[in-house]
């Protein structure tokens, strides 16, 4: 699992460990590693160090002493160093060190900065770091603007500035970095959008502060962390035991998403799937899933979930409507006594009557930003602005697990850090991938993963399979736009590579 810290924690790691080494160790540990991977990327994109034209935005912290110490390294290897002098201070031994090494220093004026950072082979950015705090003030907000223009590699020190480093949350201009060099731990911001896209790559630089560090605010599973926690079959295993997983989605306005729920259900390993509906969505299931058992719903009268027979969990929600017959259907799905999954119009229904979230069973909701802000009355852009606070919020408001979409997706669970999940790719946002991954989050819930797993796990498979199907089965192949159905296709080849 790679772990993420607030500033705070950080900051209290960092005394810890200072206490025992002399001053000025730990930045000299965090500028030799900063410069090693800038020379890694000047000799990758132009062959060589000597003679590359490197600008450094500098500000007044320390976050500024790390790039111009970084860029005295790089000077003394040949590059053409130039350091912009942003802040109203700046770190005074660095600025020494660049100067003896051959680097320029230049007050900040528009012109000439701008000129530095666009005639660059790549721009150092150390304006703020851990110590930074709300929107960029003048002049870092055009610097940080110009970024996003420059032909130039941008290599963020730390955290990318204009990012806040204890939430993602960005409130004006701020850095966009390729890569961004993080030094003792991943900063919290890293791992959560807004923020975590400005990043690009991240690289950690160890710098000892491990032995000091609290429990993590964010984890991010890795490839081997799901492979350990996934639902696997044995000599013993029967479809039963294995566990099956009832669904009921879809309407006979909106069929599209039982196929696509179900068929995530089937490729992600369910022993069983059943699937209830009104008849034209069990005629499509059948028709392109035969291995699920279907039933049609009579919702004319009392809604009894007794002829489906039994499950071990349940998903509810997708295409089913949310009229007066999709309501009742919910409560007989929500009043069971195994673990449920409400996603899509099931949020829907369930924001209009939040009692139905208390139950004893465990919950898994699967919200993006538009139905969280139904369910937490918060608009929409704010909940986008600040997914961290919100998915926890919901997890404690609601008391159920909460899998927050988007471009990077957090799962929330009271008392547990917070799991980020970062495997997606942006042909994922497309109609219809969040039907496929209920269906395999509901298959793991009813192979007896906790919601809190089983959210994790779905997540990170469904997106590896998106990017599975991106390249067309083909590693190291460019992406290509996808269906939904691509990535429920592509799961077992997903699976296979854990
Ligand atoms: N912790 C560790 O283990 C290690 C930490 N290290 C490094 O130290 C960095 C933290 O350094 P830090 O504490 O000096 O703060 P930092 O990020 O440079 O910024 C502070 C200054 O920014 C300014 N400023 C703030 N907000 C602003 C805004 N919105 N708009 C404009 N300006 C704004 C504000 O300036 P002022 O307003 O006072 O002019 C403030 O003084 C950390 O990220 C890492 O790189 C490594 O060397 C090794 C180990
Ligand atoms: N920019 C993006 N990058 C990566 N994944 C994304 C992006 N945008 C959306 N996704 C993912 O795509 C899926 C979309 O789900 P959802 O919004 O429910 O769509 P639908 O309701 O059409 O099925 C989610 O898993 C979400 O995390
Ligand atoms: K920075």
């Amino acid at each position: 699992m790679r772990t993420a810290y607030s500033p705070d924690q950080i900051r209290t790691a960092e005394s810890a460990l200072m206490a025992g080494l002399p001053a000025g160790t730990l930045m000299q540990r965090a500028a030799a590693g900063l410069a090693v991977v800038c020379a890694r990327l000047l000799t990758g994109a132009h062959g060589r160090v000597y003679g590359s034209r490197v600008t450094v935005l500098t500000g007044s912290g320390d976050n500024g002493g790390d790039a111009l110490y970084a860029g005295a390294r790089l000077a003394r290897r040949g590059a053409r160093v130039v350091a912009v002098l942003a802040g109203s201070r700046t770190h005074e031994a660095g600025l020494a060190a660049l100067r003896a090494a051959g680097g320029r220093t230049v007050a900040f004026t528009e012109e000439e900065s701008l000129g530095l950072v666009g005639d660059a082979d790549l721009v150092l950015d150390g304006l703020v770091g851990i110590g930074g705090g709300g929107a960029l003030r003048e002049p870092y907000a055009t610097l940080a603007k110009a970024t996003a223009d420059t032909p130039a590699l941008v290599v963020a020190v730390d955290v990318p500035s204009g990012v806040d480093s204890g939430t993602g949350c960005v409130e004006g201009p701020a850095v966009k970095a390729h890569v961004t060099v993080t030094f003792g731990a991943y900063k919290t911001a890293l791992f959560v959008d807004p923020g975590a896209t400005r990043a690009g790559m991240v690289e950690l630089v160890d710098i000892g502060l491990r032995p000091h560090l609290p429990e993590p605010e964010v984890v991010a599973p890795a490839d081997g962390d799901v492979a350990a926690l996934l639902p696997r079959p044995s000599a013993e295993s029967d479809k039963y035991r294995r566990g099956v997983v009832g669904i009921v989605a879809g309407s006979d306005t909106y069929t599209g998403a039982a196929v696509l729920s179900a068929g995530g259900a089937v490729r992600a390993g369910a022993g069983m799937v059943r699937f209830a509906s009104s008849a034209e969505p069990v005629r499509l299931v059948r028709a392109r899933w035969p291995e699920v058992v279907t039933t049609i719903l009579d919702t004319t009268s009392e809604v009894s979930l007794d002829a489906i027979g039994r499950v071990q969990a349940w998903v509810v929600g997708p295409g089913m409507g949310t009229g007066p017959e999709a309501h009742a259907l919910a409560r007989a799905v929500l009043a069971a006594d195994v673990p449920v999954l409400v996603d899509a119009d099931g949020l829907s229904v369930v924001a209009a009557d939040r009692a139905l979230l208390r139950r004893k069973a465990p919950t898994l909701i699967t919200p993006h930003a538009g139905e969280l802000s139904r369910l937490l009355g918060v608009p929409r852009e704010r909940i986008e602005a600040r997914r961290l606070e919100h998915v926890r919020r919901a997890a404690d408001e609601l008391g159920v697990t909460v899998l927050l979409k988007g471009s990077t997706t957090l799962i929330a669970e009271t008392g547990r850090p917070v799991r980020a999940i970062t495997t997606g790719t942006p042909w994922l946002a497309t109609g219809g991938t969040g039907d496929v991954l209920s269906g395999i989050a509901g298959a793991f819930l009813a192979g007896g993963l906790s919601g809190y797993d089983a959210a994790s796990c779905a997540a990170h498979v469904h997106g590896l399979a998106a990017r599975v199907a991106a390249r067309g089965g083909v590693p190291g192949s460019g992406e290509a736009p996808i269906a939904a159905l691509d990535v429920a296709d592509a799961l077992p080849e997903a699976l296979r590579t854990l």
